[in-house]
């Protein structure tokens, strides 16, 4: 067996639940059984090769070609991949010297670090979940007991944890979106454990790993409380406390980092203490909630693409877009961190070029959280320093832009309104300088290090056919991939000042040049040939070069010195020595600054690292600052407005909008008719009736979405709106089939709505769509009033309630045509309807009035979906009879019913 086929062999038993890619040359390679899959899910084509007599099959791609087919295999097939790469054994010698290989790493759907595919907008979270072992007698977890969350991101570092209680846990997972679930073996294995069946049920992709032996009497601390309110803690000291983890999350944290270390291997990063996110403080929003307003992602499709993020989303920076998508997910419900989002909203509001201005240096931001991460993993290159270094600038720019704002304003005015600034200053004063850092990358970075310079050599733009496209570098993937360019053509990074060594060696290397250039002339001078250059190729090594041989070469092909390696008839090369040696002298130089300039990135990454911390924390005050600017831009553009945020539970929003509705009709050319929705103390309960496609359900998802965009920070799209904060939004709108757990359509509908009444608080908002209507007539009508009684004598809550079943508002006792009576005093009944035009045609008018619309207008409906004539002509029959009260549609009378059937039938309607 070769070498090669033997490390293949122990890879592949050493990491059997593995997509094993050995890195042989310029290609990634799969061998034996696993070929033909690798093959088949990457479509290239399956070959084989003879190892020890024997036919092996085989296939590969091009080193170029990684990122891609990482994609599939790991993002769109969920699988593991080895990733063994190769080490020349001696630099030295070479490629001749022979290679170690050894794995590096296991991608996996969780640990992406900063694979060109991963999606700079969205955090790519791992999250392990621990659960003690034994509640009861029985090994059950009861739905009280909490367990421990913790979840990284690696590609950025963000890092949580967090103790919940198990009846929380599918929320809280929707809420988070992990790309990868880790689990303990035992309850990975354990089909019927209430994790395990949550993580399957919500269909995410799940990892087991053997907890860690780490001694429990480790306390594992947090860095702080809290991962999203930087606005709100007034005490910059705050951000330094640390508090113990619970026991749980300590757990969870270790499970985390074994899962980590298990497949980082030699990438595995020194982790920051996690944040401990708080439990209280954030508006409750379930996970079907989540789902179905379609904050992040869109239900059908599961992309971001007409979410509410996307409509909303204004952001310049990947940092500032990721945090709008944990806000949003998880809005305050503390007065003070609302109001203080909300000021610093109204600050820029009130301030379009300010606005402007920020946006502009924020849009020259790297995303300096994932530069910092990709540093700290052992990656990145001279071009990751320069980003950091230039981030320092921006803070900088940003900081005195504001203090210009500062001073411009007190001039203007005469004095300044300090409440105004005062969240913008407590925000802004946390910025950590790092001028000193800076600086240091400035002095350290040559000019042509810290832009991507193409070379300027003319020997090499001439030459460029010759070169070898191997680097030797690549067998070294952890280093940064300086290529020099034969003789004259260099991009170094690192200035000669860095240090003494650099220094040396540079002044060698020009003296060399110097020299390489005198030779040249002397020898064009002597030989009498102003086309003969000096140059350098992989294929001819050190060689003179004769562009006109015709004319010059007559004297040079006379001399002994000169020998020739290629001629033809129009160019000519010859070898002589004595550029031989000084070209040698100038590669070994080049190579040692190359070195020297690895160490020199060694130093200067250990320097960034030193100041992860504050760069970090700088990163997510940019990021804060970015969604701020852009609640901003979105309010104005959009024509939003600031809302009153209350802690009691008046509710009332003029002309509210949907805001995605609003723009996909905009974009049609249509407009959006503006709402209004008011819950007063005596009515807390709705109850919208109206025709199919009215508005009702839009209705119901904008006074839900109003709330979240409100207690998020933004503005809110309305006229005016003042909001009740609401600890948690319900719903129950939209058909959610669940065929994997073996459930209808109308069974998921009475889950959600028994999960709904025994969760709902007086603080809640609640909005209902249709309940009822999975089944018959009478049970439909009977579920929808038990619900409404239940909602306005137990739970309290304010709620919107759609329903066709007009019935209801005469069972609430409702006489006016727009209240109930009784305990249903505080039901107040609006409906949506169509106008009806002569010519026979409608329109919907989405417009909410006070009462009740007892015509549902079905048909209109079908017809406009293309439902055939002759069967609308029949159905109309059918709707008639029913209205004639001998018939009655509720009528259990079944000999009526099967004579109107009768009836229908015969009667040539066709
Ligand atoms: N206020 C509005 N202004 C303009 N167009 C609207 C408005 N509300 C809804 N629409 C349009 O009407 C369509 C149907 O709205 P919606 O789904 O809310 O109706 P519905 O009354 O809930 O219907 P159904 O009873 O059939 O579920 C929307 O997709 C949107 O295009």
């Amino acid at each position: 067996m070769t070498p090669l086929a033997k490390e293949v062999l122990d890879n592949l038993a050493k990491f059997p639940h593995c997509i094993l890619l050995t890195r042989v040359g310029q290609f990634y390679e799969s061998y034996f059984s696993q070929a033909a899959e690798v093959a088949r899910i990457l479509n290239i084509k399956l070959a084989s090769k003879r190892w020890g007599g024997e036919r092996v099959p085989m296939c590969g791609f091009p080193l170029m070609h990684l990122s891609k087919y990482l994609k599939v295999l790991v993002q769109d097939n969920n699988r593991f991949v080895a990733m063994c790469e190769e080490f020349m054994k001696s630099r030295i010698l070479g490629p001749k010297g022979g290679f170690n290989r050894r794995v590096t790493r296991i991608v996996t759907p969780g640990t992406l670090i900063d694979e060109p595919f991963l999606n700079q907008y969205e955090n790519n979270y791992l999250l392990s979940v621990y659960a003690p072992s034994s509640a009861d007698s029985d090994g059950n977890l009861g739905l009280g007991d909490s367990v421990g969350l913790a979840w990284i991101d690696v590609s950025t570092g963000e890092f949580f944890a967090k103790s919940i209680a198990i009846s929380l846990l599918r929320d809280e997972l929707v809420r988070i979106r992990p790309k990868e679930i880790v689990l303990e073996q035992s309850i990975f294995e354990d089909s019927a454990h209430p994790v395990r069946r949550t993580v399957a049920e919500e269909k995410f992709f799940v990892s087991p790993i053997h907890p860690t032996t780490q001694s429990q009497n480790d306390v594992l601390f947090a860095e702080r409380i809290g991962s999203d309110d930087l606005t709100s803690q007034m005490e910059p000291s705050a951000l330094t406390f640390k508090i113990a983890l619970t026991e749980e999350e300590s757990q969870a944290v270790q499970l985390l980092t074994a899962f980590l270390h298990a497949n980082l291997l030699e990438h595995m990063p020194r982790l920051p203490s996690p944040s401990k996110e708080a439990t209280t403080g954030r508006m409750q929003i379930d996970a079907h909630t989540i789902k179905s307003l379609e904050i992040c992602e869109t239900i059908r499709e599961g992309s971001t693409a007409g979410s509410l993020l996307n409509s909303i989303k204004r952001t310049v920076t990947n940092g500032g877009t990721r945090l709008l998508a944990r806000w949003i997910s998880s809005p305050s419900v503390s007065l003070k961190e609302i109001n203080s989002r909300q000021s610093l909203v109204a600050f820029f509001y009130a301030r379009p070029h300010l606005r402007q201005d920020l946006s502009e240096m924020l849009c020259e931001l790297e995303d300096s959280a994932r530069v910092v991460q990709k540093l700290l993993l052992g990656r990145g290159d001279h071009t990751d320093l320069s980003a950091i270094s230039v981030g320092v600038k921006v803070w900088a720019s940003i900081k005195r832009r504001l203090e210009l704002e500062k001073r411009m304003e007190a001039q203007e005015k005469g004095s300044l309104k300090d409440d105004e600034w005062v969240s913008l200053d407590t925000l802004v004063e946390k910025l950590h300088s790092l001028r000193v850092l800076s600086n240091r990358i400035e002095a350290a970075l040559s000019r042509k290090g810290t832009a991507s310079v193409a070379s300027t050599s003319q020997d090499f733009s001439e030459d460029q056919d010759d070169h070898d496209p191997e680097p030797e570098d690549e067998a070294f993937p952890a280093v940064p991939n300086f290529k020099p360019n034969y003789v004259t053509g260099f991009n170094w990074t690192v200035r000669p000042e860095f240090s003494g060594q650099l220094t040396a060696l540079h002044k060698t290397l020009s003296d060399c040049l110097d020299r390489r250039e005198r030779l040249e002339q002397h020898l064009q001078a002597k030989y009498n040939a102003p086309s003969l250059t000096l140059r350098s190729s992989p294929g001819y090594g050190m060689h003179v070069h004769i562009a006109k041989a015709k004319r010059d070469v007559a004297k040079i092909r006379a001399e002994s010195l000169f020998i020739p390696i290629l001629e033809s008839a129009s160019t000519s090369n010859f070898f002589l020595q004595e550029w031989s040696q000084l070209g040698a002298q100038i590669v070994q130089t080049t190579s040692e600054i190359q070195m020297a300039e690895r160490e020199a990135f060694e130093i200067l990454r250990e320097e960034v690292n030193e100041h992860e911390t504050n760069i970090r924390r700088n990163a997510r005050i940019t990021d804060e600052l970015d969604v701020t600017i852009a609640f901003a831009s979105l309010a104005h553009e959009m024509h939003f407005v600031r809302p009153v945020l209350r802690e009691d539970k008046f509710h009332h929003i003029v002309n509210g909008r949907h805001p995605t509705v609003e723009l996909g009709l905009l974009a049609a050319g249509r407009t959006f008719v503006p709402n209004t929705v008011a819950f007063m103390a005596d009515s807390p309960l709705h109850v919208i009736t109206g025709p199919n496609m009215a508005g009702k359900s839009t209705l119901l998802r904008q006074t839900a979405l109003v709330s979240i965009l409100a207690q998020t920070g933004s503005f809110v799209p309305a006229d005016t709106a003042e909001v009740g904060i609401v600890d948690a939004i319900f719903s129950r709108v939209g058909a959610n089939d669940d065929l994997f757990r073996n459930r209808s359509t109308f069974m998921v509908e009475m889950m959600e709505t028994a999960d709904i009444l025994s969760r709902a608080t007086p603080n809640s908002l609640v909005i209902m769509d249709e309940v009822g209507r999975g089944t018959s007539v009478q049970d439909g009508l009977a579920i929808a009033f038990a619900t409404i009684h239940h909602l306005i004598t137990v739970n309290k809550s304010r709620a919107l309630f759609a329903t066709h079943f007009h019935e209801l508002a005469d069972m609430l006792g409702c006489s006016d045509g727009e209240r109930g009576d009784g305990i249903f005093r505080g039901v107040r009944f609006f409906y949506t309807d169509v106008d009806e035009m002569e010519d026979g045609y409608f329109a919907y008018s989405h417009r909410l009035k006070p009462g009740v619309n007892r015509d549902s207008h079905g048909l209109k409906v079908a017809e406009l979906a293309g439902m055939p004539a002759s069967a609308v002509t029949v159905a109309r029959a059918a709707i008639h009879s029913f209205r004639d009260p001998t018939v009655g549609l509720l009528s259990r009378d079944s000999s009526k019913l099967r004579s109107l059937g009768r009836t229908l039938t015969e009667s040539s309607v066709f």
